[in-house]
């Protein structure tokens, strides 16, 4: 439902809140509501139809009126021309529009006007809501007529008896009803009972339950509505009434009809108390249209001060304030309920069409649209309280009932538990509890100590990777520089590596030894401590708790363990990037001279300005950086070294493989999968032995001058093993002789190297075996058939010319190649001169322009 009132065009249209459907849930339930209004334009009198005065209320349709509307301007014409028609002694009209929630016209009648007012509350009675209707208007305005009626067309106060009865009809199946009704009259300022008459004025009390009363007031019970309607017609004859120039039956006092319902549900003893007025209010009237004098103006001048103060009521209700003048006035004490109380109300505003009553009219519809705006705040009366003292008691009863039935039930669940408490059985599982303890406590220390153990053989796996990954660097630097201090370094530098490692090895052998006793303790210790838990849960399953506690203690120290190792290799490795960092630093700046110096030459060859240019682009992106949302994925190295698993504590880590790139990490060993061996074992007769032939890519093949195993024809077997080797991609079916003039020599091939037949390999009689590190060297007889040589198919086309760089002064084909002093390269380890030019070809990717170019990275 939308309330709108219009007062000077559409703009001014105000929209209110909808009204909410009235709950059936129980007396707290609130609802608000505006003063429901509903405006009725009677029809013209004789009077005012013999006058023929102008109608100032045009209906536009059931909402909206216009006052004072636009008259329609009759055109003058003078000589057949049409004169401007201004008349400025005229009143402009005010034509204003009125939207109201009903608006009957002349032509409605009062069971029109019912069915738009209070047959819509009578739902709300029924269920519980105070109703009330009001008539207000000027004097003559059809108040009476409305409200009243009379035999031939009754007013709404009996259609709306006559459909309360018949409202009635319909819930009498489930409830009980009496109806009471009560007419009264307040005239100057009095109140009288209009269907007792008495000279005797009678009180205004407010009551809390039912708002305000008329003390002393009777209420007849009534049947039917014909009852009513009798009756209102007795009343009405007490009524106040005189004829004025406005009105021949002018009623000059307030007339309230009030109905009391009162409803007892037959299924429950909820009760409800509801109560319908419908007020007949004097006339508003201005003494000059009325023409009263003496009394009749006196009795003006008081309804005209009632009204004055349901005019500022409502204005008040209207405006939101939280004082509203009720006490101004008996008609407002007696609508205070119906205006601003517990009530759903509708007012119906009656107003004459005739310019007459113009200011009447115009007043009215202000005092109606100024109601609209009341918001009402509406609660049920439902009275819960009616409960026969028989139900009470008997309610108490079953509760009572109910409470002892449910002591009993505690009462046995207590005496059960008590009984479930066995002491004998408390006592057997508190003895598993210290047994399972003593039990833990001692696996504990043997967990302990075999996870001391595994962190021990991580961390010094750690240390000699990385003291390996120095000796390499320092290998690296040597290598082929030959000055004497490098040489000093390098010979001394070899030997503590080597017992390092020797130490590494020992350390790790007795580790292992240690371990796999001391794992086979804690496995034994686990089965047991299993079973244990196992047998302890079965007969005591209150235990499960208690050994899941011990089982997560465990867990928990396996996890600290790892934390433990974590953090110590983490700190290894930290002090390792900070040394490695300090021995990087320097890297650049003797890079940088090293450049400058061959640049200062004209020695710079292209390959190495675009190397040195591919360093410099590193250094600026420095894309190293992994972020901590990136996932690390450890190489085999990084997972042994971090990982404690209690299940696998003896884990085999391949550790020859060297963490840096160097010179001799440039190939791929194709036999280089098994471990190197210790010193001491080397020293005795050479069991394994590494290969001369490494395959870098199916471009590069290295044949390894310093590798300490040259057996050809093993090497060459190997070789072949390329071909299995799915991630170097060389495929060699033959091969041929290699060139000695290309021994110790770099080879690029532009394609892939094609292998004709096998090389032929013989021991050669009068080479001397060197000793100490030359001991691991052996000696290869090279036939000169070209048949044998190494075959290079296509030239390298960077150089156009496949022609290897050689170190040292070319030898003769065949012939030995002159000793040169240096680490790696031409003098042995151990000072003295090698046999060079049969034992070993170093081949590497580069290009031979230059010998510092270093082999691309081609690990994949
Ligand atoms: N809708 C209507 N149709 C026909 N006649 C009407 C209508 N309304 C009012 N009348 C007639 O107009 C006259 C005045 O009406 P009524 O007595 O109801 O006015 P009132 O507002 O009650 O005046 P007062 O305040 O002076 O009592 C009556 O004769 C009534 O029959």
């Amino acid at each position: 439902m939308v309330h709108r009132v219009v007062e000077k065009g559409p703009g001014l249209a105000r929209q209110k809140a909808p009204v909410t459907a009235p709950s059936r849930s129980g007396s707290t339930q609130n609802m608000s509501a505006n003063i429901k209004v509903v405006v009725r334009v009677r029809p013209l009198n004789k009077k005012e139809k013999d006058l023929n005065n102008r109608v100032v209320v045009d209906v536009v349709d059931d909402k909206m009126l216009v006052f004072d509307p636009k008259e329609e301007t009759r055109p003058f014409f003078y000589q057949g021309v049409q004169q401007p028609n201004k008349n400025f002694l005229k009143r402009a009209n005010k034509e204003l529009k009125f939207v109201f929630d009903h608006v009957c016209g002349q032509e409605a009648t009062n069971q029109d006007v019912f069915e738009t007012t209070t047959k819509d509350i009578l739902a709300s009675l029924m269920e519980g809501y105070n109703c009330s209707v009001f008539v207000y208007g000027a004097t003559g305005a059809g108040k009476t007529f409305t409200m009243i009626g009379n035999q031939e067309n009754p007013g709404i106060t009996y259609l709306t008896m006559e459909h309360l009865f018949y409202t009635i009809d319909s819930f009498e199946k489930d409830r009980e009803f009496d109806i009471g009704v009560s007419y009264i009259e307040v005239y100057n300022e009095n109140v009288y009972d209009l269907l007792k008459p008495s000279t005797t004025a009678l009180q205004l009390r407010e009551d809390a339950k039912y708002g305000v009363m008329v003390a002393g007031l009777t209420l007849h019970k009534i049947k039917t509505a014909r009852e009513l309607l009798n009756m209102l017609e007795d009343g009405n004859k007490n009524r106040t009434q005189h004829p004025t120039d406005a009105n021949a039956e002018s009623s000059r006092s307030h007339a309230v009809f009030q109905v009391y319902v009162k409803m007892r549900y037959k299924t429950s003893s909820q009760l409800r108390m509801v109560k319908l007025s419908m007020i007949d209010l004097a006339g508003s009237e201005r003494a000059s249209a009325t023409g009263c004098k003496g009394d009749r103006f006196k009795e003006g001048a008081n309804i005209n001060k009632s009204l004055l103060s349901l005019g500022n009521c409502i204005n008040k209700l209207a405006d939101g304030s939280n004082y509203i003048p009720y006490r101004d006035s008996k008609l407002t004490r007696l609508l205070k309920d119906s205006l601003g109380g517990n009530c759903k109300t509708v007012m119906i505003a009656n107003v004459s069409p005739s310019s007459l009553s113009y200011e009447d009219t115009y007043n009215t519809l202000k005092y109606a649209a100024r109601a609209n705006k009341i918001q009402l705040s509406i609660k049920k009366n439902i009275v819960d309280g009616d409960m026969r003292l028989s139900q009470y008691v008997k309610i108490n009863e079953e509760l009572k009932k109910k409470i002892k039935e449910l002591e009993a039930k505690l009462s046995l669940s207590s005496v059960k538990n008590v009984k479930e408490i066995d002491p004998a059985k408390e006592k057997l599982s508190q003895q598993w509890r210290q047994r399972i303890s003593v039990a833990e406590n001692a696996h504990a220390v043997v967990e302990n100590r075999l996870l001391s153990m595994m962190s021990r053989q991580r961390v010094l796996a750690l240390r000699q990777q990385l003291r390996k990954r120095a000796f390499q660097h320092v290998v690296d630097l040597a290598h082929r520089c030959s000055s004497e201090p490098l040489d000093q370094m390098c010979t001394e530098d070899i030997p503590r590596q080597e017992r390092a490692a020797e130490s590494y090895m020992k350390q790790s052998i007795q580790l292992e030894t240690k371990m796999v006793s001391a794992w086979a303790e804690w496995a034994e210790s686990r089965k047991r401590l299993d079973i244990m838990y196992n047998q302890a849960v079965s007969d005591h399953p209150e235990l499960i708790d208690f050994v899941q506690n011990l089982q997560t203690q465990a867990k928990l120290r396996l996890v600290e363990a790892r934390d433990n190792l974590r953090y110590k290799l983490l700190s290894i490795e930290h002090q390792e990037i900070k040394s490695f960092t300090d021995y990087v630093m320097d890297m650049p700046s003797m890079l940088k001279k090293l450049y400058l110096t061959l640049k200062g030459y004209d020695r710079v060859p292209s390959s190495l300005a675009e190397e040195y240019l591919e360093i410099m682009k590193k250094a600026k992106s420095a894309k190293n950086i992994v972020w901590s949302d990136e996932e690390f994925q450890g190489d085999d190295y990084f997972k042994f070294v971090t990982s404690l698993d209690l299940d696998k504590p003896i884990v085999k880590f391949e550790d020859d493989v060297s963490l840096v790139q160097t010179d001799s990490d440039d190939f791929c060993d194709i036999e280089n999968h098994e471990p190197r061996l210790s010193a001491k074992k080397r020293k005795g007769t050479p069991v394994k032995k590494e290969t001369p032939v490494k395959l870098l890519n199916n471009e590069t093949i290295v044949i390894n001058d310093s590798c300490e195993s040259l057996d050809v024809t093993r090497n060459l077997s190997s070789a072949k093993k390329v071909k299995r080797e799915p991630h170097l991609n060389v495929d060699i079916e033959n091969y041929k002789t290699i060139d000695p003039n290309c021994l110790n020599s770099t080879f690029v091939m532009a394609n892939k190297m094609e292998w004709k037949d096998n090389v032929k390999t013989e021991p050669k009689a009068n080479v001397p075996v060197k000793k100490g590190l030359s001991d691991r060297t052996n000696f290869i007889n090279q036939t000169n058939n070209p048949q044998y040589r190494a075959k290079i198919v296509k030239p390298v086309p960077v150089v156009g010319k496949v022609a290897p760089f050689r170190r040292n002064p070319v030898p003769t084909v065949g012939g030995p190649r002159p000793p040169v002093a240096g680490f790696g390269s031409s003098v042995a380890r151990d000072g003295t001169s090698l046999q060079r030019n049969n034992q070993a070809v170093r081949t590497r990717e580069r290009f031979q322009t230059h010998p510092y170019s270093r082999p691309a990275l081609n690990r994949k």
